[in-house]
């Protein structure tokens, strides 16, 4: 069965039970975390077992239709067979309505928290990625700007090395606990990964997003850790209506890289670099009905 027509059927099949179907990620983590219990592979189990119950209803019904009794005796016993092999049906019906039921209980617990960061409790960089694609087209339907922070703890490694994995931990906890003081609740502060963190602020434009990321990096700074004094590399990007829509990831790489030049220069600083400026498309646009039309006349 074509990969179509097992969803449609699976899709059916969950209808058929009154779930929802869920809906599938994008990104390949949370991909293999929803596939992993997802309802919809074992809904197709549950089908393939009804659907065996009644072909041997129907075989068995058959069967004594054609009062095939005379030859093989045993098919005597068939109408009670029949019954017995609705029973089944039934009953591995509702075994399947249990487990599906389970399933789906399992996904919707677990679904959220595929998104989330086990140390801090942000959200990860799987939920960023979506998050940004989202916030920047919301940003260029209302022809507003964006920014993007990317910052890193300076020489976190040490840290590790010097008083511990735990310690570690507790000054990532102390950072991101500043972190969240210093945003409002419509940006998106996200663990990247590691020691990196990216903070998305819609609605913001450059001097704005430099001046947010200086404060916090000066109140990093000047409020030491149970481990010491603890600085931050930042980098800063931002995307604006007249730049044409870019992926997520290009604004990303804008940001690590004003984060790179920081850590280039020494550190404990904020540097910024513009979103990458692709112009938008309408003079290729203009030209396409009339490119379409010389094709049609041979000229090209
Ligand atoms: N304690 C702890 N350490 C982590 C965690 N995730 C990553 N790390 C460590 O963070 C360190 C990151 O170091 P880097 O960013 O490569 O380098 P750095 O020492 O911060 O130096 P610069 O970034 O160049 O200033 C590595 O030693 C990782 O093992 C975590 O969840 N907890």
């Amino acid at each position: 069965m074509n990969d179509e027509l097992r969803h449609f059927f699976s899709t059916y099949w969950c209808r058929m039970w009154a779930f929802d179907a869920e809906p599938t990620p994008s990104k390949p983590v949370h991909q293999s975390a929803a596939l992993a219990v997802d309802p919809l592979t074992r809904a197709n189990s549950g089908q393939k077992a009804i659907l065996a119950g009644f072909a041997l209803v129907m075989l068995l019904m058959l069967v004594d239709m054609a009062d095939a009794h005379n030859l093989l005796p045993w098919f005597e016993v068939s109408v009670d067979c029949g019954s017995l092999a609705i029973l089944l049906a039934v009953a591995i019906s509702v075994y399947q309505y249990t487990q599906i039921k389970s399933l789906h209980q399992q996904v919707r617990t677990l679904y959220p928290l595929s998104f989330v960061d086990a140390l801090t409790g942000l959200k990860n960089r799987g939920y960023l990625d979506d998050a940004l694609s989202r916030l920047v087209a919301s940003a260029a339907r209302q022809g507003e700007q964006l920014s993007v922070i990317f910052f890193d703890l300076d020489k976190f490694k040490l840290i590790n090395d010097t008083y511990g994995h735990a310690a570690g931990d507790a000054v990532l906890l102390h950072v991101v606990h500043l972190v969240m003081k210093s945003f409002r609740q419509s940006d998106l502060v996200c663990r990247y990964g590691g020691d990196e963190f990216v903070v998305v602020l819609p609605q913001t434009g450059h001097n704005e997003c430099f001046d947010c990321a200086e404060k916090l990096r000066e109140k990093i700074a000047s409020t030491p850790s149970a481990y010491g004094k603890i600085t931050l590399s930042i980098g800063t990007t931002t995307w604006s209506p007249t730049n044409a829509i870019i992926k997520p990831a290009a604004l990303l790489q804008s940001a690590d890289m004003a984060l790179y030049k920081a850590k280039a220069e020494g550190r404990n600083r904020t540097e910024s670099i513009p979103a990458p400026a692709r112009p938008r498309l309408r003079p290729r646009l203009r030209l396409r009905p009339r490119l379409r039309l010389r094709r049609r006349f041979g000229r090209v």
